[in-house]
Parts: C-alpha cells; structure tokens; sequence
C-alpha cells in the first residue's frame, strides 16, 4: 500500500510503513514485562518524534491504532498501566478468571463485529434471558425467539403482567426498526420515562428492567438516556451474551497482538500535551510529556482514548468539563466447590431489597473460568458502598444469598477478591451527544466512551472514529 500525502504533510513519512518508521525512530529495548504477548520497548531514541500518539491503550485506544494500522500510518500508544484494556481486564486468582467487574459481550454489537476475531475468542454464551428472584423463588425471563417455550410458560409469573411481555415484543420490533446512527441521535429521555410512556408497570420496572438495565448501566434509577437502552436493546435482540473463553482481557490483547511489534508503549503515562498554539494560532504540532520527563512530538497529530476524568485533566480547556459524577459498581468473587444451579443464567434481584444486583455463575457460562471441579461466584452491587468496609460487604452479600440459595450452601463459599470499581462508566444521563465530532484542536481528536456511547462497542467505534477524524484533515489517503 502506498501512502499519499498533500504537501502540507510531512513527507519523510513516505519513506515508512508502520513497521519500518518504529525500526526507524525507536530503539527496541524490551523492559521485560511477562505477560503480555505483544512487545514494549523503551523510548531512548534522540528524536522523540512520531506520526501519531495515541494516550490510552483501552478499547478506544486500540481501536484507533488498529484502524491507523490499516492504512499503514507510523503511531504510538502510550498505555499508563502495565497492560492494555483499560477497564476491560482480566486477573488469574487461583486458577480462576476474574474479569475487573461483571462485563458481557454481546455479539450484536456492530463495531465489535467489524474489528473483532469472534472465532479466536471463543465465546461462551449465556442463557437469553434471565432468572429473577422475587418472593422468595426464582421466575425465568426468556427470550422468546431464542427459548419459545420457556417465554411462554413465563407470560404468567409474577415478573411483569402479560401486557409488559407483549410490550417487550414491541420494543424489539421497535428498536430493530430504526439504525442505530438513528437510534444514538433520537430525542432522548430518561429510560425511566421511556418505560412509563412505553406503558411498562411497575412490575416490571421494579423486578427486571431497575436490576437489568441498572446493571449494565450501573444506574438502577433507570436515569441513563433512552438512545443507550434502544441501543443496547438492538444488540441483545441481534446477538448473544458471552465471555470470551480467556476472560474479558482477551477482546483488548486480541487488537493488541494485531499491531505492530515495539508500537504499544507500556507503563508510560502521560501527564501533560502542549498544544503549541502561539496567541490561539498553532505554531507545530502538538507534543506529549510522559511522568518520565520525556516530550514526543506528533507529525500528524494525538488521539487522547482516556478515561473522562483522566480527559478533562488532558484537555483542560479543550472540552468541557461535564461534572457529572461517575457510575460506580463493586463486583466480588468466591469460590464454590459446587454450583447450586447448572444454567448459564444471569440472576436478578428483583426483591427490591438488598444490594446484591445481579450474580452469576461464571463457570457454568465458561468452564475456563475456574480450575477443574471449582465453581466461580460472581456478585455485582452497584454503587462503590464507601460507607461499608470489604469484609461487612462480604457479610452482607453471603447473608443475602443465603436467601437465595440456601444458607449451608452459601456459608461454604470461600471469598476470592472484591473488585470496587470507582470510575465504571460516565454518567449519560439526558442531554447526551453520542456521536459528537472527535476534533476538539488543532491535530488533537478525543475518543472514548466519554465521547460515544459506554460500551464496548462505542469505545471501539469512537477510536476509529477519531483515527479516521485524523486522516482526513492530513488528507492521508491510502491506494
Ligand atoms: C465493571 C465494568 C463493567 C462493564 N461492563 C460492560 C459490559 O458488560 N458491556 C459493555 O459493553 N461495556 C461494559 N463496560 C464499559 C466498558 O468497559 C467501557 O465503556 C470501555 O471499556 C471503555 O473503553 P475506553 O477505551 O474508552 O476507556 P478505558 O478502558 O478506561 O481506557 C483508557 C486507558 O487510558 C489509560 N490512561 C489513562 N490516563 C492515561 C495517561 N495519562 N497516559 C497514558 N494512558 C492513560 C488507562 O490506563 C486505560 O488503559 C463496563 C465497565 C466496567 C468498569
């Protein structure tokens, strides 16, 4: 492939393809990390200079190299942390899989579809629906064009009357109706008010939709905007919900391991980008500087794929700082030498009590995630429970569960690791842009799922959104 660009690029970068201008400009010295597969390399070069930076080595971050890659363009993403994923990685604790947090994936998400290897993750799926507790027993929500049989024995429990399961029919011809450009852009509401105007009962709301859409959102007031359920509806209708064999951190090592050997730099956070804007003109491309004190200039430009937080700090003065607060969950993990149930189901606390909201059995979902004969608990509350300290909060999930599942049983589960999760996801509460432009300076782009939607899928999509922001305004066009 070769590369043209206008005469306002730099042209020495015609002489490099990806793989070329990193032999070129960097000097390859691993800093012996263990685990990933994909190499880092120290930054001792004299001239610290790239095509493109990319700060963050989350979805997002990886998204927009893979697509830069594709085109061949020099880039290096400076990851903070000792590995790439962000919020999407996965710990081995005893010979189990503990995913940071309670993550799906849903097959149905589109930009997912396009970058991601679905074969090589092996995906484990759950069962399309969910088990509600209420009352004391459990009643099944099924989809029903997955489980038929199952839905419709279930039109008569208590979970909702039949209108609400009829109105769940209609949502789904609803949002499959309508493209998700559509859907992310529509007049939004709180979902609350979505599913009031709907016609949905408290019922319902209350015993599946709160715990439901609460966990995915981290927000049972149901205060999120209706495009991210519409949205996030579609996907569930069009696919399944899995793990990938490997655990969650297999998504983000996958692209990883997709790019260029030396172009992921680990452990090399930066604090600070001069913007080189002279009297609000710009003078040069813009320049990062890492914790170690080491400036690296772009030639095409930087893509910041941080965390909100971490963005408005970056951007001080570039983007509007939202102070809207963050959504919060703790996830605690326990071992079981046996699964009270066998089904690779989603549990719901739809008891309206408590602050267990959803739990599962991880390795009834993917064997992978525990050693042989070992059963993985997964809990999820949401909020970060500040007030509570770890061992009240496990008290507290063991002695709720009791409820569920039997005391005896409960009692014997051994606790593994909590998971408090301060920044899970930005708040997106109405008013939302979803699809806003990535360019907020002068050869400076944001992704993110502060800039789209928080998911999987829209940090993926926001990172090749911007990398594509990029390439057109350098007018780099790929033959
Ligand atoms: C517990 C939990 C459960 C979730 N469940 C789901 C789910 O089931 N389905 C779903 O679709 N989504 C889920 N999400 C949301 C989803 O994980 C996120 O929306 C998505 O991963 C965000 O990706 P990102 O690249 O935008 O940000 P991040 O993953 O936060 O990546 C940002 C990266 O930037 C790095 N960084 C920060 N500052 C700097 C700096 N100064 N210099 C260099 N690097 C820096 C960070 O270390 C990080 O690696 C969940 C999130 C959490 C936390």
């Amino acid at each position: 492939m070769n590369l043209i660009l206008t005469p306002s690029s730099k042209p020495s970068l015609l002489l490099f393809r990806s793989n070329d201008f990193h032999k070129h400009h960097f000097n390859f010295k691993s800093r012996s990390l263990q685990t990933p597969t994909y190499s880092s390399v120290s930054y001792t070069q004299p001239e610290n200079k790239t095509g493109v930076i990319i700060i963050g080595g989350g979805l997002a971050g990886l998204a927009a190299a893979t697509r830069l890659n594709s085109d061949n363009i020099p880039f290096v993403l400076l990851e903070a942390s000792d590995a790439v994923g962000g919020r999407v990685r996965t710990d081995i604790v005893d010979g189990f899989l503990l995913d940071r947090g309670f993550q799906i994936f849903i097959t149905g998400y589109p930009e997912a579809q396009k970058v991601l290897d679905y074969n090589a993750l092996d995906l484990q799926k759950f069962y399309s629906g969910a088990f509600v507790y209420f009352n004391g027993g459990f009643h099944t929500v099924a989809d029903p064009v997955r489980h038929f049989s199952d839905a419709i024995m279930s039109l008569t429990n208590p979970i909702g009357s039949v209108l609400d399961k009829l109105l769940i029919g209609l949502t789904r011809i609803r949002v499959l109706s309508r493209s998700d450009e559509e859907i992310l852009s529509a007049n939004e509401v709180p979902i609350m008010d979505l599913l009031r105007n709907t016609g949905f009962s408290n019922l319902i709301i209350d015993r599946f939709f709160r715990p439901f859409f609460g966990g995915i959102f981290f927000d049972r007031d149901l205060e999120t905007t209706s495009r991210l359920f519409d949205f996030i509806f579609k996907c569930l209708a069009l696919g399944d919900n899995t793990l990938p064999a490997k655990g969650i951190s297999a998504i983000p090592e996958q692209l990883a391991n997709k790019l260029p050997s030396g172009s992921i730099l680990l452990n090399s956070k930066v604090v600070s980008i001069d913007f080189n804007e002279k009297n609000g003109s710009k003078s040069q491309n813009p320049t990062v500087k890492l914790q170690s004190g080491e400036i690296i200039r772009s030639e095409l430009g930087v893509i910041v794929a941080v965390e909100e937080p971490e963005a408005e700090k970056l951007l001080a003065g570039k983007i509007l700082v939202r102070k809207k607060p963050a959504r919060s969950t703790v996830c605690l993990y326990f071992s079981a030498d046996r699964a009270p149930v066998q089904e690779p189901v989603l549990f719901l606390n739809g008891s309206g009590k408590g602050i267990v909201n959803n739990m599962f059995f991880a390795t009834n979902v993917a064997r992978s995630y525990g050693p042989p004969g070992k059963t993985l608990v997964s809990v999820s509350v949401i909020g970060l429970c500040e007030d509570m300290s770890d061992e009240d909060l496990t008290a507290e999930v063991v002695r709720e569960l009791s409820d569920w599942f039997g005391e005896t049983i409960v009692r014997s589960w051994k606790h593994l690791r909590t998971y408090r999760v301060g920044f899970a996801q930005p708040d997106q509460r109405p008013p939302t842009d979803l699809l806003r432009s990535s360019k907020v300076g002068d050869g400076i782009y944001v992704c993110g799922d502060c800039w789209s939607s928080a998911s999987f899928d829209g940090a993926l999509s926001s990172g090749r959104k911007a990398a594509e922001a990029l390439l057109t305004d350098v007018a780099l066009v790929s033959m």
